[in-house]
């Protein structure tokens, strides 16, 4: 049978579902214009230039055209929301301040390009977005208010958690967002995993659990995109990420603030776990916007099997 115009779930475009979610106005604005924005990073990833851009981030590493480009369209949506006082991006050295007067305000740290030099061989990448209330934005991240990501692969789809449920939407010929998939939960154990880092510079601890892993038969699933790879742990609901400490880099790569924190938010508040090994990761007090961190990301029962090996190490 047919569902009544409007009432189908394949129908409710993100505003009316943000609207349902019972947060300030000020939020569901927040959340809209950064869908907005996605859809301007989405044209340049298909259409713009490949190159460098001659410049480095706050890591040292060389930034391409398109991290830059997308950087500009995340921040000058944002800085023009006029909900926004703080902003931290991975592509910029300090916080932007949009306005002293943080009162009713939000602050946001995101990573607006996540796996950009996946682009040239056509593979997912994404953007990553962290929400606070107020000016701070070094605080744990189970104080964050919102969490969403935008996956650009062959369709492009946003996730978002306001604490209340994690919602899939997926972007329509008209470039509008529509549920898909509402209230997305994970289930205890899973069967993928998803590995980054150099094996041969993983400690013992990781090397058994990677061994543990593959003996209990799961299969690898890693594309180099933290939110493709994410993504598909959270939406079949079981498989875990992992980019532990490595030899000669002890809090591995992916950073707590634009990565780990938005991430770990919506893997939770899906039924999964995040840690870095000993302590869950929106328990993590940052100390600097360019915090890494180990991670260990997915069904909780494989998450607390990693916490048993990483502490053997
Ligand atoms: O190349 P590696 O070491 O496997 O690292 C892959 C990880 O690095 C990242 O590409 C880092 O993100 P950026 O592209 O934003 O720098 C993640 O997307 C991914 O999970
Ligand atoms: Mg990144
Ligand atoms: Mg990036």
């Amino acid at each position: 049978m047919l569902s009544e115009p409007g009432k189908s779930k394949f129908q409710i475009d993100l505003r009316r579902h943000l609207r349902s979610q019972n947060i300030c106005d000020k939020l569901v604005h927040l959340i809209c214009e950064i869908a907005e924005a996605s859809k301007y990073v989405i044209n340049a990833v298909r259409t713009g230039d490949l190159g460098v851009a001659g410049t480095s981030n706050l890591y040292g590493e060389e930034q391409l055209a398109l991290d830059v480009l997308s950087d500009r369209i995340m921040r000058k949506r944002l800085i023009h929301s006029g909900v926004v006082c703080n902003i931290a991006s991975e592509e910029m050295d300090e916080i932007y301040q949009v306005t002293t007067d943080s009162d009713g305000l939000y602050s946001v740290a995101y990573d607006p390009l996540d796996g950009s030099s996946l682009v040239d061989v056509n593979l997912a990448v994404g953007t990553i977005v962290s929400i606070f209330k107020g000016d701070n934005l070094l605080q744990e991240g189970r104080k964050q208010v919102a969490a969403m990501y935008i996956l650009y692969g062959p369709r492009v789809s946003l996730v978002y958690s306001v604490g209340d449920g994690v919602h899939e939407f997926t972007m329509n010929q008209l470039m509008e967002y529509n549920l898909t998939r509402e209230n997305v939960r994970m289930q205890r154990d899973g069967n993928i995993y998803s590995p980054g880092g150099l094996r041969n510079k993983y400690n013992e601890g990781d090397e058994k659990f990677i061994r543990y892993l593959e003996a209990k038969g799961c299969k690898l699933r890693y594309s180099g995109g933290f939110v493709p790879d994410i993504n598909q742990v959270l939406m079949k609901g079981k498989g875990l990420f992992m980019y532990p400490a490595l030899n000669g880099s002890p809090n591995g790569k992916l950073r707590l603030l634009f990565e780990l924190n938005p991430m770990a938010f919506l893997i939770e508040h899906a039924g999964g776990a995040a840690t870095n090994g000993k302590t869950p990761i929106l328990d993590l007090k940052p100390e600097s916007l360019d915090q890494r961190a180990p991670i260990y990301i997915g069904c909780v029962e494989d998450v607390n099997r990693a916490m048993e090996y990483v502490d053997k190490a």
